[in-house]
């Protein structure tokens, strides 16, 4: 039999043969390429009766999407797109709307009915989209983190981590989360000083990331007061992120971006990883007992000493991994959602003086008018904060019209989503988009859904499915309890303290510079933030505002 020999071929050769192979490669690249567009134009084309806006025989609904982008801002957060593209195409009344964006993202179905929502995720937990949240999730956790994973890995995760937000165990937190926020009001009481804008969200970030801090690794973070490597490598990370639709193909494919990625990995790791160590050499006694503080930190260590039954000198490389990457999806989702949602409550209430003048009124009544009482009233008495109902129905409020996360599954065969007719949607093979901005604006569930009324929250009636920021179901948010406590928080301590001014920035463009009369709409950013991070002018509020 002829033996092939590699070193009897010449140069010319060697070039023909991996020319040769690189061609095969990219043909079937090709080919692979031009068969899954076939399909997906299909599969939208055949069925008449799908939702969807016009399809196009060629580029599906990328047309459809190109002329929304001019009607909203074009840097707007895809979610916000959502209601518009249903009003204009006339399809609100059917709740759900299928979207062709193929290959510039998954074909989706886009759920925007409570009542939908609810056979997604709470009837029937779907499977979380993993192949499009780890392009997102991946850089700022790693791989298995509690939010993209699914099945037995995030069973045994979730299970390890709910008693540490618990409702009993979270108010034993707050006294620390108090000091935190008169941290946070030195740094705005200098930032009104100076008299310059601020970008708010800045603050606000660094206030949540020190509240976090202590939830999850139990240390004082101070990034309120001096620049921490940490943050700084989430906030590098956060910029390098693609956005969802990207059609600059350098940004989309930045060439640095998997380098920035490592690197900013590398010390985000590094960091996490070093105080699970010390924690781990440190042992605290109590562990074992169960009668401890449950830093998040403190849960994974206890579940590990408890596999190994106490008997261990050093951590399996394979538990450390994990639990680092479970600390840094805690740090992120811990601290983006929070702090976009307290820029909101700001701006919402200072473009509704009346409505500030009621929740100030409310803070009085509760904590007396000596604003510096109301620190010490918290810390001793956290339940106190139980008696901010108006303030309570404004967090909600804004976390209807400006959600800063949803959720993301993947279809299943032989699951179908059903309307209120009856008829039948298919999921199989799609991203299921359970996307809560258009639930929450949904006109038959909502009066006036466009409107800022927290009023609502206090003498309406209010179908719970229909207000999901949290998700509902299994996969809801972990960390809800501890984001309405540390809000609460935040606004007995600094609403009656500051007025802020939200300031306009120049347009992008397409010059469309504001979603429905608001010029602090969202952006994605990791999660959906206000615009630029809000800048804004703080000021002192008058004694008698208050
Ligand atoms: C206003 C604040 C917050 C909002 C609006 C929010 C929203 C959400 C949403 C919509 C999900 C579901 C995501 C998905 O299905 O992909 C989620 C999950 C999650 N959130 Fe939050 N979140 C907030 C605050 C927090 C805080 C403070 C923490 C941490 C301490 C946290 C940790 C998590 C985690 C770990 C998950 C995944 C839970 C699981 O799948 O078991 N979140 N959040």
């Amino acid at each position: 039999m002829a033996q092939f020999d590699l070193y009897a071929l010449s140069a010319t050769q060697i070039k023909y043969a991996i020319a040769g192979l690189l061609g095969v490669y990219f043909l079937q690249g090709t080919v692979r390429f031009i068969a899954q567009g076939i399909y997906w134009r299909r599969r939208f084309r055949n069925d008449p009766n799908l939702p969807q806006p016009p399809h196009h025989w060629l580029l599906g609904h990328l047309i459809v999407m190109a002329k929304i982008t001019q009607e909203i801002p074009m840097d707007a957060h895809p979610h916000v797109q959502l209601p518009a593209l249903l009003e204009k195409y006339g399809l609100k009344e059917k709740g759900i709307m299928y979207l062709d964006i193929w290959p510039m993202g998954s074909p989706m179905v886009v759920v925007c009915d409570p009542n939908m929502a609810y056979q997604c995720a709470q009837q029937h937990s779907l499977p979380k989209a993993i192949k499009e949240l780890d392009p997102i999730l991946g850089p700022l956790s790693g791989p298995g983190n509690l939010v993209a994973s699914d099945g037995n890995l995030w069973k045994f995760w979730r299970y390890v981590f709910n008693p540490g937000f618990a409702a009993q165990h979270l108010m034993t937190l707050v006294p620390g989360i108090v000091k935190d926020c008169q941290t946070f009001c030195k740094v705005m009481e200098e930032a009104a000083a100076s008299g310059k804008v601020v970008n708010l969200e800045k603050l606000t970030t660094c206030l949540t990331i020190d509240i976090i801090g202590r939830v999850v690794v139990d240390e004082e973070l101070e990034t309120q007061t001096r620049p921490h490597p940490l943050v700084e490598a989430f906030k590098s990370q956060i910029s390098w992120l693609p956005a969802a639709v990207e059609y600059n193909p350098w940004n989309r494919w930045h060439p640095m971006r998997p380098i920035i990625y490592w690197w900013n990995q590398r010390t985000m790791r590094g960091i996490i990883g070093s105080m699970l160590d010390k924690r781990f050499q440190s042992r605290d006694p109590m562990m074992s007992s169960g009668k401890r503080s449950k830093p998040v930190i403190d849960l994974a260590l206890e579940t590990y000493f408890k596999q190994k039954e106490g008997n261990v000198t050093a951590m399996d490389d394979e538990f450390r991994t994990n639990a680092i990457t479970q600390m840094m999806i805690f740090v992120f989702a811990g601290h983006d959602t929070t702090s976009s949602t307290i820029c909101y409550i700001f701006h919402k209430l200072s473009s509704f003086p009346e409505k500030m003048a009621r929740a100030r009124k409310e803070l009085d009544e509760i904590f007396g008018t000596n604003l510096d009482d109301a620190s010490k009233m918290l810390a001793e008495n956290p339940h106190l904060m139980n008696k901010m109902e108006y303030c309570t129905a404004i967090i909600r409020e804004v976390l209807r019209m400006y959600p800063p996360a949803s959720s993301v599954r993947s279809g299943e065969k032989g699951f179908y989503i059903k309307d209120e007719q009856g008829n039948l949607y298919e999921t199989e093979g799609l991203m299921v988009w359970l996307a809560s901005l258009p639930v929450h604006v949904n006109e038959k569930y909502w009066k006036d859904p466009f409107e800022f009324r927290p009023e609502r929250w206090l003498d309406e009636d209010i179908n719970k499915d229909a207000w999901r920021p949290f998700e509902r179901g299994p996969r809801n948010c972990i960390g809800q309890e501890l984001a309405m406590i540390e809000t609460k928080v935040i606004m007995a301590l600094t609403l009656r303290r500051f007025d802020i001014l939200a300031q306009r920035q120049p347009p992008p463009p397409n010059s469309v510079n504001e979603v429905r009369g608001e010029f602090v709409y969202q952006v994605l950013a990791g999660s959906a933030k206000p615009k630029g991070g809000m800048p804004s002018i703080i000021k002192l509020a008058t004694p008698s505002a208050t």
